[in-house]
């Protein structure tokens, strides 16, 4: 029950405060007077320090912005890995809660490299075309050469077993097809495609692995190889795909297009588990308890071809042969042919490595939002935003140029003897290169922090380890040794170079780091510390501004 009111009061006035505040009951003019200008002083002192706090505020929320961080580089340089790899180290549920969605890419990745070997295998491919020969206009176009090469050799290169490799192997048309299907965009455009020929065809000249003759186009050099896809002429396409298959599987599975994510299109959604595989089961509801469990899912072709497929990547001869048309599909993106007992496996889950390696094209621009939950940078929130590197999807990365703080370019130096799948008439590496000299001599990004991966070092490691010469792409090179401490340190001054040549911000610092961003550990470590110099040239900034 309430207490009567001067009980009240007397509490209020035991409060010191208030006692203090109370003029005296005998209080004269002059005191009155004093005790005013007192009262206003100490409002002006109070006031004083509400602005030094509300300037204090204003600071802090300044110095702890979000940090914007585009993602750039060419087609398949590892923008959309490095991603993942954000994503596994600052929101590592989220990650892997959406594992189980790769494990189509992961199929279609496989069916791919199969497709690729029996293409290569096709005795249709032993006929022996020169370029010449070949009529750009129709649509057919070889990448398997005899130059350098008897024509009695490539026959030599024919495959035992192949017509029973390709009829064990038929369903993965099929299903190729379905997979492509389900997780295809349907406005990709003509670019991104492999066929028809890109213009200027003919002049392509393949790696023909003679040392001696590195091909030129149009005066400049231009070495190299596509990424290891192997395009067969329309005409003899037929073969790989059963008579009776589906026209359209033989339009989607065949045409070489490289499948495409875009922002705009929820692919995972169709791929997380179903209200039908939900578990525990429940009796008699038609439910099931997994997605091993329902006759429809793609595992259950795969699985059904598995011995097939290990005895086709297992062959000496298929390797003899794939080694002699120098095809490296160790080198591919998306390679899984050394676990296909694994893969294909009812119950396989995909590992965080297999996420990693997974290949799925990027199209638009995909945001990815996280806060650093601890250390000096806690509560910063990023926002990282991976583009697509294909050509036609370059002119989407400008918008961004205006507000962001930062920039990781990975240019994927393994690439130095391939040739870019959108115009085979370009060289990766002088594509990158070029690529590299527009970012840092861009004027709407001289106060952006600059962070270079060249990435794809494990692959770079391999392909010299197995011989293949630098010099025979990049004349400048000359006699240095071919081993991978010379050679990355050439592309790490050569970079180094163009940045100081070109940059449009003179004191800017360039980080470099000689990246494998599927190799989660040591990628993990380079993250840290990009981070720390992106806040840290994100302050400097900010205080220049
Ligand atoms: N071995 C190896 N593979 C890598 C490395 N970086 C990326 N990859 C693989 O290369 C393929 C292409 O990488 P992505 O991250 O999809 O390339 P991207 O730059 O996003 O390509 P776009 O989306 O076409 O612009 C994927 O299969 C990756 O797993 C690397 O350092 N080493
Ligand atoms: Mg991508």
């Amino acid at each position: 029950m309430l207490k009567p009111n001067h009980d009240r009061r007397r509490r209020t006035i035991s409060d010191p405060l208030t006692m203090a505040l109370i003029p005296p009951p005998n209080e004269s003019p002059i005191d009155r007077e004093n005790r005013i200008k007192a009262e206003q002083d100490a409002r002006k002192v109070s006031e004083h320090i509400d602005e030094i706090l509300r300037q204090e505020r204003i600071e802090k929320k300044k110095t702890r912005p979000e940090v914007n961080v585009l993602l750039l580089g060419q087609s398949e340089s590892g923008k959309s890995t490095t991603l993942k790899q954000f994503q596994l180290l600052h929101t590592p549920a989220a990650f892997h809660a959406e594992r189980i969605a790769w494990r189509t890419v992961i199929y279609l990745n496989l069916v791919r490299s199969i497709r690729r070997i029996l293409e290569s295998l096709a005795p249709e491919s032993d006929v022996v075309y020169d370029q010449e020969e070949v009529e750009p206009t129709q649509g057919g176009y070889i990448d398997i050469t005899s130059k350098g090469r008897p024509p009695d050799a490539i026959l030599g290169t024919r495959v035992p077993h192949y017509e029973s490799y390709r009829r064990r192997l038929e369903p993965l048309a099929e299903l190729e097809d379905r997979l492509t299907r389900l997780l295809s965009s349907q406005d990709e455009d003509e670019a991104t495609r492999l066929g028809p020929s890109p213009p200027g065809w003919a002049n392509y000249q393949p790696f023909n692995g003679t040392e001696n003759q590195p091909p030129q186009l149009n005066g400049r050099l231009q070495s190299g190889r596509p990424a290891p896809t192997i395009v067969i002429p329309d005409s003899k396409r037929q073969n790989y795909v059963s008579a009776q298959a589906n026209p359209r599987s033989v339009v989607n599975t065949i045409n070489g297009k490289e499948v495409v994510v875009h922002q705009r299109h929820n692919w995972k959604k169709p791929f997380t588990l179903t209200d039908r595989s939900k578990s525990p089961k429940s009796p008699n509801s038609g439910e099931i308890e997994g997605w091993w469990e329902d006759p429809e899912d793609p595992v259950h072709s795969l699985n059904a071809c598995a011995s097939a497929m290990m005895e086709l990547w297992r062959d000496p001869n298929v390797r003899q042969s794939l080694n002699e048309k120098r095809i490296r599909l160790e080198e591919s993106s998306g390679f899984y042919l050394d676990e296909i007992p694994r893969i294909t496996a009812k119950k396989y889950i995909p590992t965080d490595a297999d996420v990693l390696k997974a290949r799925l094209k990027t199209m638009g621009v995909v945001e990815h939002t996280f806060t650093i939950p601890s250390g000096t940078n806690r509560g910063v929130e990023w926002r990282i935003y991976d583009v697509g590197g294909a050509r036609n999807q370059r002119q989407a990365w400008a918008p961004y140029f205006d507000t962001v703080n930062a920039i990781i370019f990975l240019a994927p130096i393994s690439a130095f003897d391939q040739v870019l799948t959108e115009d085979f008439r370009v060289n990766r590496l002088e594509d990158s290169l070029l690529l590299w000299k527009s970012v840092v001599s861009n004027k709407l990004l001289v106060n952006v922090s600059i962070v270079l991966f060249l990435n794809k070092c494990d692959l770079l490691q391999a392909k010299l380890d197995a011989g293949v010469r630098l010099n025979q792409h990049m004349v400048s090179y000359g006699d240095r040794p071919n081993d991978y401490d010379s050679v990355s340190k050439y592309f790490r001054h050569k970079f180094g170079a163009l940045h100081h040549s070109y940059s449009s911000n003179k004191e800017r610092e360039l980080y470099i780091h000689l990246t494998a961003v599927t190799d989660t550990r040591r990628t993990a470590i380079i993250i840290s510390s990009v981070r720390d110099i992106i806040i840290k040239g994100n302050l400097r900034n900010m205080r220049l501004v």
